[in-house]
């Protein structure tokens, strides 16, 4: 049953050029008003409308989300286009709305955070998000352009562009001890997962500071499933690379060690410069614990309910559990909602849907998993109001 808003709309969503329609047919609301969240900026308004969306049939615990203060991570991940960015802004804004400061990250090239707030985001630093009632700040990290500005950095001459970018991404370590390594030249063939690293460290490198170590809640919207393993393979492929390049400096520290003191010149800063290294190689083993803590950290995966969503989601599952990456919660996204009036194609159409849900049931990886399903809308879900009326529907 198409429902139709004959009411006002919020600001955010004025720009679209048709009424706001919801899809989704719930009988407890069958009619009446529904409300699009007031913001600190916005006020309530009410919509009234014939039917509203539905909750989501399986709770997916906010409760358990929400409590306690202590940081935690929640990365979103899956399939391109399945709503990742729709359902992490939508849960940063709930945790905002609850009490928690909260920083919302981009990792994905591509971003749409800044589409999905409806405001300007871009910049590479932390932006606060108009609305929420608590602070909410999106970050919205380009690596593969951070990779272009550290090579043409590194082509400035005397190689200090290099030391300040790495300094400025929060990676003068490693700028001071592997200058002679010839940086650039690794930047021609990238190990895989660098961009990550660099993402990752940035993110890392705005937390440690007093300004912004007040959030407590960080959401990672993050790229499709690819990036996202490289992602969490990295800590482990940096930890190795940091270890063979220790022991090569300590090789090359000891050989001109032993030269020197023949000259009488002993070499002070060697130490210094290992012991830097170390501090970097458990830097990078803290982001690896991080992932796999279950405490603070867990992945949420995004999915739509097609075959080939599934089963990409099922793979990543899958690499998720073998890196021992926290993982619980399964969003299907865009299920469309039963309805009377089905037209033949919404008929097929949901059937075919119905197929896909029942592949979880059965797949090895997701049956475990904490199952969510959101409706389809059929109006596009941006603006903090619009979030927060989704959030209110998946995050229960
Ligand atoms: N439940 C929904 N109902 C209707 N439209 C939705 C729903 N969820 C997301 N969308 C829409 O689908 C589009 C893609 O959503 P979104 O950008 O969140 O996906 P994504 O997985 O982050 O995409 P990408 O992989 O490109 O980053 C957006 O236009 C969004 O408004």
């Amino acid at each position: 049953m198409a429902t139709k808003v004959v009411g006002s709309y919020p600001h955010s969503l004025k720009s679209l050029s048709s009424p706001l329609y919801l899809l989704k047919f719930n009988p407890s609301f069958s009619s009446g008003f529904v409300s699009f969240p007031s913001t600190r900026n916005q006020p309530r308004k009410s919509l009234v409308v014939r039917s509203v969306a539905a909750p989501a049939e399986a709770a997916s615990g906010f409760d358990e989300m929400v409590s306690g203060t202590q940081r935690k991570y929640y990365m979103l991940g899956g399939k391109g286009g399945v709503g990742k960015t729709s359902c992490a802004a939508s849960l940063a804004v709930k945790f905002a709305n609850n009490g928690h400061p909260t920083l919302v990250v981009s990792t994905d090239p591509a971003h749409s955070l800044s589409d999905s707030f409806a405001q300007d985001l871009t910049g590479g630093t932390l932006i606060p998000v108009e609305g929420p009632y608590s602070p909410l700040f999106a970050l919205e990290i380009n690596p593969e352009k951070a990779r272009e500005e550290f090579r043409s950095a590194g082509q400035k001459s005397g190689g200090t562009g290099i030391k300040d970018f790495m300094d400025g991404m929060g990676l003068g370590v490693l700028a001071d001890q592997l200058g002679e390594l010839k940086l650039g030249e690794l930047l021609d063939t990238p190990p895989p997962g660098l961009d990550e690293a660099i993402a990752i460290s940035k993110v890392m490198q705005f937390l440690e500071s007093q300004e912004y170590n007040m959030f407590t809640r960080i959401v990672f919207d993050t790229a499709p499933t690819g990036h996202t393993l490289r992602l969490l393979s990295l800590p482990d492929f940096l930890d190795a690379s940091i270890g063979k390049i220790l022991k090569l400096r300590q090789k090359i520290a000891s050989a001109t060690s032993a030269i020197k003191s023949v000259f009488g010149q002993e070499d002070s800063h060697r130490e210094d410069a290992a012991d830097k290294l170390e501090r970097l190689r458990e830097r990078m083993i803290k982001v690896r614990e991080l992932f796999r803590d279950t405490s603070s950290t867990e992945f949420v995966i995004v999915t739509i309910p097609t075959v080939m969503a599934i089963s990409e989601s099922s793979r990543l599952c899958a690499s998720l559990k073998k890196e021992s990456v926290p993982v619980k919660r399964l969003i299907v996204n865009q299920v469309i909602p039963p309805s009377a009036s089905d037209c033949k194609f919404c008929a097929m159409k949901r059937k075919d849907q119905m197929r896909s849900l029942n592949m979880i049931q059965s797949d090895p990886e997701l049956s475990s998993l904490m199952v969510i399903q959101a409706p389809l809308v059929d109006v596009e879900i941006r603006g903090v109001p619009a979030l927060q009326f989704l959030g209110d529907i998946v995050w229960k």
